[in-house]
C-alpha cells in the first residue's frame, strides 16, 4: 500500500494543532525545541518507507527509549525481570511517587519511571561492565551503527532528575534496586537522551512489527518477547492515557516527554510522529491525532 498521500492529508490536518499543548520545560534543551515541528514516518514490514514534514530531524526520544530497554532486558535476564516490576496500567502519571510507596516498591510496570528505574538497574547488573550494551542492542535493532545519545540532554536532566532520585531511592529502600540508585539515574537519563529522527524510530522499532527481526532481517528479541512487549506497550506504553488513547488510535503505542509517538500494527507496519506539544498526560497533541487519524483512514488497527 502508498502511505504517501495519506501521511501528506494528516500532516495538513494536524498541523495547526502542532502549535498547542506545552513542551517538557524541566529538561531545558527540550524546552529550547519549541512549540510548531511536525514529523511522521511509517515503515511497512516489506521494507517500503514513507515521511512526511520533519519527519528527518533527529529529537529526543525520552521515554520512547524506555521500550528499548525493557527488549534488552528481557532478553538478558527472561522473565526473572517480572519479579521486581508489574505489567498492570498505573492509572498513574508517568513520574508519580505515590503508587510506588502503597505497593512496596513493586512498580506496576517498565513504562513508567519507577519500572524503567527497575528495568535499567536489571540490565546493569546482567549486562558485563564493558562497554554499552543497550546502545549496541540499539543500533543491533535499528541496523544503524550511527544512533546514539544527545549527552547535553542527558546531563540537563541528569541536574533536575530530583523526582526520578527519589524514586531510586524510595526502590533502594524496598530493597528492589540491587545497584547505587546514583549510578541507575545516570544510566537511566542517557537512555532517555538517545536521539532519532520519526524515520530512524522506524526502523529501531522494526523488531516489534516483525516478530523479533530487524530490518535487515537479524533476529533482535523472539517471537515471544515481541508480542509481550506489544501488549505492555498498548496497556501501559501512554501511561494514564492508555485507555483513551487505545478508543482513539487502536495500536500498541509508546510516547515520550520529546514529543515523540511510535505506535506498532504487528505483521504490517511500525508509525512514528513527533510534536513536542504535550496534552495534560504528557503525551504529544499534534502527534496523538495523526495516529488517530492514520488508523481512521486507513482502517487498520489491531481491532
Ligand atoms: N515521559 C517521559 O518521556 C519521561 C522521560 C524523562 N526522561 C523523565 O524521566 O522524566
Amino acid at each position: 500500500m502508498d502511505y504517501t498521500a495519506i501521511l501528506a492529508e494528516i500532516a495538513d490536518e494536524c498541523r495547526p494543532l502542532a502549535r498547542s499543548g506545552r513542551v517538557a520545560d524541566y529538561i531545558a534543551p527540550l524546552a529550547a525545541v519549541g512549540l510548531g515541528p511536525f514529523g511522521m514516518a511509517l515503515r511497512t514490514v516489506e521494507g517500503e518507507e514513507f515521511s512526511v514534514g520533519d519527519a528527518a530531524v533527529p529529537f529526543s526520544i525520552q521515554s520512547i527509549a524506555k521500550v528499548l530497554g525493557l527488549a534488552h532486558a528481557m532478553e538478558l535476564v527472561g522473565d526473572d525481570i517480572w519479579s521486581r516490576v508489574g505489567r498492570e496500567p498505573s492509572g498513574t502519571p508517568f513520574n508519580s511517587l505515590v503508587q510506588l510507596e502503597t505497593e512496596r516498591g513493586i512498580p506496576r510496570n517498565p513504562m513508567i519511571n519507577a519500572g524503567a528505574l527497575v528495568v535499567v538497574d536489571a540490565t546493569l547488573a546482567a549486562a558485563p561492565s564493558n562497554g554499552d550494551h543497550l546502545l549496541a542492542f540499539v543500533r543491533r535493532a535499528a541496523d544503524d551503527e550511527t544512533l546514539g545519545y544527545d549527552l547535553a540532554v542527558a546531563e540537563a536532566e541528569r541536574e533536575t532528575a530530583h523526582g526520578n532520585r527519589a524514586l531510586a531511592h524510595l526502590l533502594k529502600a524496598y530493597g528492589v534496586l540491587q545497584g547505587d540508585p546514583d549510578a541507575v539515574i545516570d544510566a537511566y537519563c542517557r537512555m532517555c537522551s538517545l536521539s532519532m529522527s520519526c524515520a530512524e524510530l522506524c526502523r529501531a522499532f522494526t523488531f516489534l512489527a516483525r516478530a523479533g527481526l530487524s530490518p535487515s532481517g537479524a533476529r533482535v528479541v523472539s517471537p515471544r518477547h515481541a508480542k509481550r512487549i506489544n501488549a505492555v506497550m498498548l496497556t501501559c506504553g501512554v501511561y494514564d492515557e492508555a485507555g483513551d488513547f487505545a478508543y482513539r488510535v487502536g495500536l500498541p503505542a509508546k510516547s515520550g516527554v520529546g514529543g515523540g509517538i511510535v505506535a506498532v500494527l504487528p505483521g504490517v507496519f511500525v508509525a512514528t510522529v513527533w510534536s513536542p506539544g504535550l496534552g495534560p498526560k504528557g503525551n504529544s497533541l499534534a502527534g496523538t491525532m495523526a495516529l488517530e487519524l492514520l488508523t481512521t483512514k486507513t482502517g487498520a488497527s489491531i481491532f
